[in-house]
């Protein structure tokens, strides 16, 4: 069909019937790996996951979930809920924030576009601050993408540049945090020699500094606040990598949690605040973590805490955060535009939709799911559900988390007979398995399997379909290893901890009363990724999908 005929209308599957209810479960962090004792899903008692993998092997496969097949620069790239709820949903592979901001940065448009002008206007009399995640991790931002953009402002007249860092030490190993300002403090003393004005000006730890989502708690945003803006912090050091090594020493804070601390001078005056006339660049790609703090930075009229100070600032994300909300309005680089999504076609089908998880994944079944999309496309035909995640703890404190209650949720959607498809995020494995804690990831695990089995029952009494599938990898692997697979041990001799998702691919599964006998996995799609799911669910719904969608993974036999 030509441009001018696109039509939202899917064709009818020439062979699957409409009217199932159609369970979608995403289990958050959950790979397929090798079996051994620093794999959380195989140490946990997960009868029902164990059930879908070993009952029907035409029912169950793996898919990847990482690298190019979600749209990240290099198959070295872990995959992560961005990349991989956009890819489920979209049912394309567009190339990520990762990828564009790279592309951006090596033909230099990064520079040339209405964003950098911008903020260059205030090079000249005032700071410019970047803020953003230190870390090589590549899921929420790049330590090389901000060495570039540093040389890159450095060369267009940038007069004094404050960094505000915020360390990593779950996209990368804790401790790694050392490491990675030791590298910032030389770029920035190069920097100085050339005559520029560089330096670190405040930090934290990701998890207890700015890098809330989805307004689990404000007081996160706010204690970023009040050290990269208003210069205050219970923590004050003349350098950063002083900081960063006391802070992990006492208060004994991981990097993912180090307090917030700011960089004071001699006299004991902050070192870059930020004010009237300055510019500011959060320089992370990625969306969720980065929404508050761009809201606290940009919005005139804002209650969600009180900022003390409110300076007249030039303010550029990255990346443009919400493409709805149109925030921030100015940014370095244009988002991945990921349209026509399965849930947008579905509903213009008729297509009645739950979506339901806890605030730390909600947005992630919602917001990533359509395309980096808030809200409904038709609020007559869709219930979005959150439910209230604890804040203020670690997960391994809490492993249940909420996903007894999102299973609930889901299951009595489905027996309220008002939705054709019920979709859930489960984030056990995920929330649980990135504070390290094996004990209490393998707790999260066995309770994310609980709630499967739950949803997989309702579906069965009314007699619906099921795909059970995940985003990435993180459970099934708690351990650091070598080229040959082996655990590394650390400088005290003891396993290091890898607190990160994982390269290893994920299970999917299909299955319910609901679904046609002939239906199974196709074996010609062995390559298969994340970005397939989304025609296989409009398979299971009585359609079929757009030719542009990668493409189904399952088949009708005759039987
Ligand atoms: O917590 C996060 O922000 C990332 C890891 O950096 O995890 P996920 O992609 O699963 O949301
Ligand atoms: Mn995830
Ligand atoms: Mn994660």
């Amino acid at each position: 069909m030509g441009s001018t005929g696109f039509s939202w209308k899917l064709a009818d599957h020439p062979k699957l019937p409409k009217g199932k209810t159609v369970a979608v479960v995403v289990l958050d962090g959950w790979g397929e790996a090798t079996p051994n004792e620093y794999n959380c899903i195989h140490k946990a008692e997960t009868p029902c996951m164990d059930s879908l993998k070993k009952g029907a092997p035409e029912r169950w496969r793996l898919v990847r979930a990482h690298g190019t097949a979600v749209g990240l620069p290099t198959e070295d790239d872990m995959g992560n809920s961005e990349v991989g709820h956009n890819a489920l949903g979209a049912g394309r592979i567009f190339a990520q924030g990762a990828k564009l901001v790279d592309l951006a940065l090596a033909s230099g448009k990064i520079f040339e576009g209405e964003g950098f002008k911008y903020i260059k206007e205030s090079f000249e009399n005032g700071t410019l601050h970047l803020i953003g995640l230190l870390s090589d991790g590549g899921v929420h931002s790049r330590l090389d993408q901000l060495q570039l953009l540093l040389k890159g402002v450095s060369e267009r007249g940038v007069k004094r540049v404050r960094v505000h860092i915020l360390t990593d030490g779950r996209d990368v190993l804790d401790g790694s945090s050392v490491g990675f300002v030791e590298t910032l403090e030389n770029d920035l003393a190069n920097l100085r020699e050339k005559g520029v004005d560089a330096r670190i000006a405040s930090g934290g730890g990701r998890m207890n500094v700015t890098m809330d989502r989805y307004e689990n708690d404000w007081n996160v945003v706010k204690r970023g606040w009040d050290a990269q803006v208003l210069g205050e912090a219970p923590y004050k050091f003349t350098n950063a990598l002083e900081a960063v090594k006391k802070l992990r020493a006492e208060p004994k804070a991981n990097d993912q949690y180090l307090p917030p601390f700011v960089i004071v001078d001699e006299s004991g005056k902050p070192v870059g605040p930020i004010v009237d006339g300055d510019a500011v660049v959060t320089f992370n790609f990625r969306a969720d973590r980065m929404t508050m703090i761009a809201k606290a930075l940009e919005y005139e009229n804002f209650d969600k805490f009180d900022r003390v100070r409110f300076p007249k600032i030039r303010y550029a994300g990255m990346l443009e955060y919400d493409g709805e909300l149109k925030l921030p309005s100015h940014y370095l680089v244009s988002p991945p535009e990921i349209d026509r999504t399965s849930g947008e076609y579905l509903v213009y089908n008729g297509i009645r939709t739950f979506a339901c998880s806890e605030t730390v994944k909600f947005g992630h079944v919602t917001f990533f799911w359509n395309g980096n999309r808030s809200g409904y496309f038709n609020s007559e035909l869709e219930e979005y559900v959150e439910i209230p995640s604890d804040s203020g703890i670690t997960f391994n404190e809490q492993p249940l988390m909420k996903a007894l209650q999102i299973a609930e949720k889901a299951r009595d959607a489905i027996l309220s007979g008002k939705f054709d498809q019920v979709r859930v995020n489960l984030p056990n494995g995920d929330m649980v398995g990135h504070t390290g804690d094996i004990e209490a990831t393998v707790v999260a695990c066995k309770a994310a399997d609980a709630a499967v089995k739950m949803i997989l029952d309702a579906i069965e009494q009314v007699g619906g379909i099921y795909v059970v599938t995940a985003d990435h990898g993180n459970a099934e692997d708690m351990v650091k290893r070598d080229k040959s697979g082996k655990p590394l041990l650390g400088k005290d001799g003891k396993i290091q901890i890898l607190t990160s998702h994982t390269l290893e691919p994920v299970p999917i599964a299909i299955g319910g009363p609901g679904l046609a006998p002939g239906v199974r996995f196709r074996n010609d799609v062995p390559t298969g990724g994340l970005a397939n799911v989304a025609a296989t669910v409009m398979n299971l719904h009585g359609f079929e999908a757009p030719s542009d969608y990668e493409t189904t993974l399952v088949e009708v036999v005759d039987n």
